[in-house]
């Protein structure tokens, strides 16, 4: 199965929710306490999946909320001259910061975030600075889970979704959840069950699905593609990280895309170089398995790389991982 986008429209993606800075430890293997120096790159998963798709060539465009300081015009300037529009970004002009988030590489194996999020501009995006007019010009519209979990943001998302649905545009859902965004459980299995039910592709971990549905154990793949698939999405994906992904279609086919091997520095960034690149192959006209293969080896090259978002590859370097075939069997 191949999944059709409108090919008359200008941009092939255009992102929505979160750009904000990533502060990546330089001196790795050790823990965050004994961390000194830290190198500054644009982070936030939408941002990263939107810099990652410019990368491989897509047409890319963003949709969000500024701070108005030396952050939010760092972000601005990096993202323009990979090539992003950036003219739907909004600047904030009530005195709300950039999101930040420390990382610590305690070991390939042991990583985690801190991020700094108390009243960020891009939680702030309003529902009247999403254009109805830019929206409609894209192929895709990317969402992320994140933007759902306060308003207005939440409200901006909502009205993005159904623009995108009213113009023929795909709505790709990142569940791209983030436990401390949240108030409570409940609370983000409702907000992403409405969006998940809504759109085109649902891309998240098996850990992700499981805060849909509001789960505290373990669920089963079949049971989420069965209640999805009652609504809108035609395309499902379940990442089960090292142990790779799965694709489902709503007509019943099952792919799975193996982890490629690779010398892994870090875990984070993995699932934003996987869903830039996936898409890329999808808006190339490739079939479901050959964009999984892509999405893997984007990945796994991010992992072998300090950087989330300056460490996204190139088509070519994609390409020469796939035809190594060199993939971890788990
Ligand atoms: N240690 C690893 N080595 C190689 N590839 C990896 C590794 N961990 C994850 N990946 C790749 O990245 C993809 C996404 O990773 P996952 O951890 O599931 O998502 P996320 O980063 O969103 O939590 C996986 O499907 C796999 O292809
Ligand atoms: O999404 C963020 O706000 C932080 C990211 O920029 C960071 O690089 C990261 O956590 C990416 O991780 P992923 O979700 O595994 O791709």
């Amino acid at each position: 199965m191949k999944l059709n986008f409108n090919h008359d429209r200008e941009f092939d993606i255009i992102a929505i929710g979160r750009a904000c800075i990533d502060l990546n430890a330089v001196e790795y293997n050790r823990p965050m306490e004994e961390t000194m120096t830290f190198s500054k790159y644009v982070g936030g998963s939408p941002a990263n999946i939107a810099i990652g798709s410019s990368k491989l060539g897509l047409k890319a465009g963003f949709i969000g909320k500024l701070a108005d300081d030396q952050h939010g015009r760092f972000i601005e300037k990096y993202m323009r001259e990979i090539g992003i529009d950036t003219t739907n970004f909004v600047v904030d002009n009530e005195g709300h910061k950039t999101g930040l988030a420390f990382t610590e590489i305690k070991s390939p194996e042991e990583c985690s975030i801190l991020m700094y999020r108390q009243d960020v501009a891009d939680l702030y995006l309003d529902p009247s600075e999403v254009n109805e007019e830019y929206i409609k010009r894209s192929k895709i519209l990317l969402v992320s889970g994140t933007a759902l979990s306060k308003s207005p943001s939440r409200e901006a998302m909502l009205k993005a979704v159904s623009l995108a649905k009213e113009h023929d545009v795909k709505v790709i859902f990142e569940l791209d959840y983030r436990p401390y965004s949240w108030q409570n459980p409940e609370e983000t299995a409702v907000y992403y069950s409405l969006v998940a039910e809504q759109s085109d592709v649902v891309i998240g971990t098996r850990d992700e699905y499981d805060a849909l549905e509001n789960r505290t154990s373990e669920g089963k793949n079949e049971d989420t593609v069965n209640y999805l698939f009652k609504h809108s999405p035609e395309l499902i994906v379940i990442k089960h990280g090292v142990e790779g992904s799965y694709a489902y279609t709503k007509s019943g086919e099952i792919f799975r895309g193996k982890a490629y091997k690779t010398k892994v520095l870090k875990t984070f960034g993995a699932g934003d170089s996987y869903a830039s690149a996936f898409l890329y192959a999808l808006i190339s006209g490739k079939d479901i398995e050959t964009a999984l293969k892509y999405g893997s080896a984007s990945a796994s090259i991010v992992v072998s790389k300090h950087s989330s978002s300056e460490a996204m590859p190139t088509v070519e370097e994609i390409e020469a991982l796939i035809e190594k075939n060199e993939t971890i069997s788990v």
